[in-house]
């Protein structure tokens, strides 16, 4: 092995390089995950369906906060998966199964909330009510 091989585990020396390591968390998050990759256009489209109905700027804030809500439940959902990964690898473990399966449950609670805000948003302007 040599020397440029050998990585080393140290803090971040400045804002600017704890911000590059999150965007690096972005990537991984765009590249490696299908679910993730999922909700991202599945938001750009929410956004873009929003600016078409000219909704209000309270209903801005309601649907930005189910997008950014599911969104993070996705991260945490991830997170909670490498974790039990790292820990576990391959063996099948009871608990690994309840921290993923609980894990995956908050990404389906979001998005329950996430329909919930679509429906009391769109549905009145689409139906004239
Ligand atoms: N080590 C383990 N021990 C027991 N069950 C596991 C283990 N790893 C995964 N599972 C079970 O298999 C399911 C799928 O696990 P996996 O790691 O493939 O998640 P995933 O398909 O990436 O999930 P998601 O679709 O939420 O991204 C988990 O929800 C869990 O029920």
């Amino acid at each position: 092995m040599g020397l440029k091989d050998k990585k080393v585990v140290r803090k971040n020396r400045s804002f600017a390089e704890s911000f590059k390591h999150a965007f690096d968390g972005l990537v991984i998050l765009c590249k490696t995950e299908r679910n993730f990759r999922f909700h991202l256009i599945a938001s750009l489209i929410v956004v873009i369906i929003s600016f078409i109905l000219k909704i209000d700027l309270s209903q801005w804030v309601w649907i930005l906060l189910a997008i950014f809500i599911v969104l993070i439940a996705e991260v945490v959902n991830t997170l909670c998966e490498s974790i039990v990964n790292l820990i576990v690898g391959n063996k099948y473990d009871e608990i690994a199964k309840k921290a993923k399966d609980v894990a995956a449950a908050g990404v389906v609670i979001a998005s329950i909330f996430a329909a919930i805000i679509g429906l009391l948003v769109y549905v009145p302007i689409i139906f004239g009510l």
